[in-house]
């Protein structure tokens, strides 16, 4: 491709400005001409770069026993290592591959007790008769590090991050049938047939709460990645969410948004 002339770019310089300017266009027009006139008629134009500060992204992965939390939860670890995953506390015992301190803090009921009664944890419940519950140190280190956090709660933990975090995106995972989730729990091997079914008939009433969640995502057997990849674009939508957005650091903060950050409590567990 040839390199145009200096007249040729002198020419087309002009004509930019000519037609941005739109009046009394002549030949000594430039760009620092046009430039000079904005700051005449608007005053000084800042230069200082107006990068505003996102809020961190408080992501709960929720949804039926047997649906596919912990597996998509290990995925989307590899996909995004700039998230922080919460590690959830438990006084249930450690399935085969599981890792003390990686999957869960894995507790014993008297530990758990201890930890409710000195405040250590963010919530807690008993589900299926084990205790599970968020350690206040998983959350509050990595939040005042504006670091995105995920939740990877039962539907009972989730109502609870939401009490504790009014602002939290919250995502129901769901398999594609009922059959498909019972096979999930069969093929895993960790639930005697009386346990399974508690957790079946359970999942049938969390169903009912997919009204309450922000977002729903299938995972499709054999479609794992698939699912992981939707979440992954929910978390980087939400960074784009205008209400997450502060102007601290630019020139000019939206009136709207100051009162808003002066109304928005802090919010730690
Ligand atoms: N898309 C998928 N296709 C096939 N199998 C899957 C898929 N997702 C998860 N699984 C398998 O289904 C079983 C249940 O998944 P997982 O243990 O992750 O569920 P969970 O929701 O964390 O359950 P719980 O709440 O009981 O801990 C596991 O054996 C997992 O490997």
């Amino acid at each position: 491709m040839s390199v145009p002339s200096a007249a040729v770019r002198r020419r087309h310089d002009r004509d930019v400005h000519c037609s941005a300017a739109s009046s009394a266009c002549s030949e000594t027009i430039n760009s620092a001409d046009v430039y000079r006139a904005v700051e005449g008629r608007l005053g000084i134009l800042s230069t200082s770069a107006v990068i505003p500060k996102v809020e961190p992204v408080k992501l709960i992965i929720s949804g039926p026993s047997g649906v596919g939390k912990d597996a998509i939860v290990k995925a989307l670890q590899i996909a995004r290592p700039d998230l922080h995953f919460v590690i959830t506390a438990t006084s249930r015992p450690m399935r085969p591959g599981e890792k003390h301190g990686v999957d869960y803090f894995f507790v014993s009921k008297e530990q758990f007790e201890e930890w409710i009664e000195t405040g250590e944890l963010c919530e807690w419940a008993m589900v299926y008769g084990e205790y599970k519950g968020i350690p206040k140190s998983q959350v509050t280190g990595a939040l005042s590090r504006g670091t995105d956090v995920v939740f990877r709660v039962d539907i009972q933990g989730a109502q609870t991050v939401r009490r504790v975090f009014p602002d939290a995106v919250s995502l129901f995972l769901v398999a594609e049938s009922e059959a498909a989730l019972v096979k999930r729990l069969i093929d895993r091997k960790t639930e005697v047939l009386d346990k399974m079914l508690t957790r079946v008939e359970t999942a049938r009433k969390e169903m009912q709460h997919i009204g309450d969640f922000d977002y729903v995502v299938v995972n499709r057997e054999g479609k794992l990645e698939e699912a992981v990849e939707q979440i992954n674009n929910i978390i980087t939508a939400e960074k784009h969410r205008s209400s997450r957005v502060r102007w601290q650091d630019a020139d000019v903060m939206p009136q709207e948004q100051e009162a808003q950050a002066e109304m928005q409590p802090s919010l730690q567990c």
